[in-house]
């Protein structure tokens, strides 16, 4: 699914206006009975209180227009105009006006003294800013924005939560509204998928508002939303005939003396992703116990008894995941600088790998076009420097992967693969995910999809996709807590079946999972 920026949002507003000669009070009135619907099929006339936040631009507009509906209905409503300005929006004065038609009349916060009462058993529809956000909510607006958080009601938030941004870091986290659900017009943020931000929403839902379907098609987008859409044309199935000479052969190199688990969790991970060899390239230490641990997978030793010391062997891989449970020591730095320096073969670097190249970053120039890498935060920062907020972290590891032509794997709750400057954002996954060996996992998955044929950017997001999506079913048997990284192999299988199995559930994110 496309993110499109708010300036997109906009432009498409326009358009759409243009192009179907309606007003743009006409578009607010469909968005904000898209609000309406969603929130009245559910209550059902309930009578729970309900408050209304509304600013002054048309965000605020949308609570109007919402209020009055709901008032039509019968819902035990309130509705507030948060009157931090007198530069109303057009849309926002008219729906006003339709308000006080319909005898409704909106109670007036002007400072701190004014604020109502609110219990966590209401609910609050937070229609205070939008995409109009200029600067940060202070003074007064701030402290209300912070009387509603206080108050733990279930809280809806139209389009955006106050206080957020849809592209750039919010100047005051503390002048954010916390949202249960963000009823998004059109097309989810990029704000609601990064760690430093997405955490002021439980939920998303899009709202599709009927912006111009053709401008929507034709507008390029730097950010998309991986699901079972994106990923299923990708899957190439296996041809009858086929044997395992058609789907590479995978070396891992890798492990350790105490982390041989390392190379056997990847080199387990990349055969059940599909590859039709592996080879793990360990030190002698290992050797026993890898042949024991996973019999499918071949062994190569090197010549060094804890740790690697010389990457030497005889075979051709058709790609090459290297660095997991490798350690840093100076033989095997030595051993991992010299290899890459005359490799040639596709690479997918993590982990050790990924802390070598961070200290001796001439490396990064003798790396193959469109080297895979899957740092976590901390190998990241490593490698690229310290950023200053989420997004930052996104430009700043833009550019790094211009610069050496990599694809970068940013891991998290949402792992993002950046590559050619655009993102690509993960929605599997879940916190069982957070336990020693799942990165490991993913090195062998990325590994395997390119051993088979996939180019190196599809390998990285289908191989997100598919880890995470793997760890969703499986949780259903383990539980978040008893996820082990080797459950995620286990249920390989199910995630490349689940692919076919049904349809994309609804766009609706429920605490980090699909409905
Ligand atoms: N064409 C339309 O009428 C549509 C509008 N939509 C709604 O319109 C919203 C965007 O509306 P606007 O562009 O009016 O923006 P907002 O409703 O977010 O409000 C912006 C207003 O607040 C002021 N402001 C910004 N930051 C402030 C701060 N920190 N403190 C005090 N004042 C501040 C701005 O100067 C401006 O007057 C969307 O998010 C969406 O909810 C949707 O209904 C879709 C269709
Ligand atoms: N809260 C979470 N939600 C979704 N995925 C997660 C979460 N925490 C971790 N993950 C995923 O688990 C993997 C952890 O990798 P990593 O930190 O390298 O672990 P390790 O080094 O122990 O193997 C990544 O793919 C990451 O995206
Ligand atoms: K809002």
């Amino acid at each position: 699914m496309k993110i499109f920026t708010a300036e997109q949002l906009y432009e498409a507003d326009k358009i759409t206006i243009k192009k179907n000669k309606i007003a743009s009070s006409d578009l607010m009135e469909h968005a904000a009975t898209q609000v309406f619907t969603w929130i009245h099929s559910r209550m059902q006339g309930a009578p729970v209180p309900i408050h209304v936040f509304c600013g002054i631009g048309n965000n605020g507009g949308d609570g109007l227009v919402l209020g009055r509906h709901l008032l039509q209905h019968g819902y035990k409503v309130q509705v507030y105009v948060v009157n931090f300005s007198d530069q109303r929006s057009e849309d926002f004065l008219l729906n006003y006006n339709r308000l006080k038609d319909a005898e409704c009349w909106p109670t007036l916060i002007k400072g701190e003294g004014e604020f109502p009462k609110i219990t966590k058993d209401d609910i609050v529809v937070d229609a205070i800013f939008g995409l109009g956000l200029n600067r940060a909510p202070e003074g007064w607006v701030k402290a209300l924005m912070q009387h509603v958080n206080d108050a733990r009601a279930y809280t809806i938030a139209v389009d955006v939560p106050s206080g957020l941004y849809a592209n750039s870091a919010p100047d005051d986290m503390e002048a954010v509204v916390h949202a249960n659900m963000v009823l998004t017009f059109q097309a989810p943020k990029l704000s609601f998928f990064l760690p430093e931000t997405g955490k002021f929403l439980q939920s998303w839902e899009v709202l599709d508002i009927g912006l111009d379907p053709e401008y929507l098609n034709a507008t390029d987008v730097t950010m998309q939303l991986i699901g079972k859409q994106e990923v299923l044309p990708m899957y190439v199935p296996r041809q009858k005939y086929s044997h395992k000479g058609n789907y590479g052969h995978s070396l891992i190199i890798g492990g350790s003396f105490g982390k041989i688990g390392a190379v056997s969790l990847a080199g387990k991970a990349c055969l059940t992703t599909g590859a039709g060899l592996v080879t793990a390239y360990i030190p002698e230490c290992g050797y026993e116990i890898l042949q024991i641990a996973v019999p499918e997978v071949m062994v190569t030793s090197d010549p060094g008894k804890r740790q690697i010391a010389d990457i030497k062997f005889d075979m051709a891989p058709t790609v090459i995941g290297v660095g997991p449970g490798m350690g840093t020591d100076d033989q095997t730095r030595n051993a991992f600088a010299e290899f890459i320096r005359t490799n040639e073969c596709p690479l997918v670097i993590d982990a050790d790998g990924l802390n070598i190249l961070a200290a001796e970053k001439e490396l990064l120039e003798s790396l193959p076009a469109k080297t895979v890498l899957t740092p976590h935060p901390g190998e990241l920062e490593r490698l690229i420097g310290a950023w200053t907020d989420d997004f930052d972290k996104l430009e700043k590891t833009k550019a790094f992967a211009k610069k050496y032509d990599l694809v970068i794997v940013v891991k998290g709750a949402h792992s993002v693969t950046v590559c050619d400057q655009k993102l690509y954002i993960n929605t599997t996954g879940n916190p069982g995910m957070a336990t020693g060996g799942s990165g490991d996992v993913l090195l062998g998955m990325i590994t395997g999809l390119i051993s088979q044929g996939y180019d190196p950017l599809q390998a990285a997001v289908f191989g997100v996709y598919l880890h995470g999506r793997a760890a969703d079913i499986a949780v259903n048997d383990t539980s978040y807590q008893g996820l082990l990284a080797s459950d995620i192999i286990d249920y390989i299988g199910d995630a490349f079946i689940d692919l076919f199995k049904r349809p994309e559930p609804p766009v609706h994110e429920e605490e980090g999972k699909h409905e």
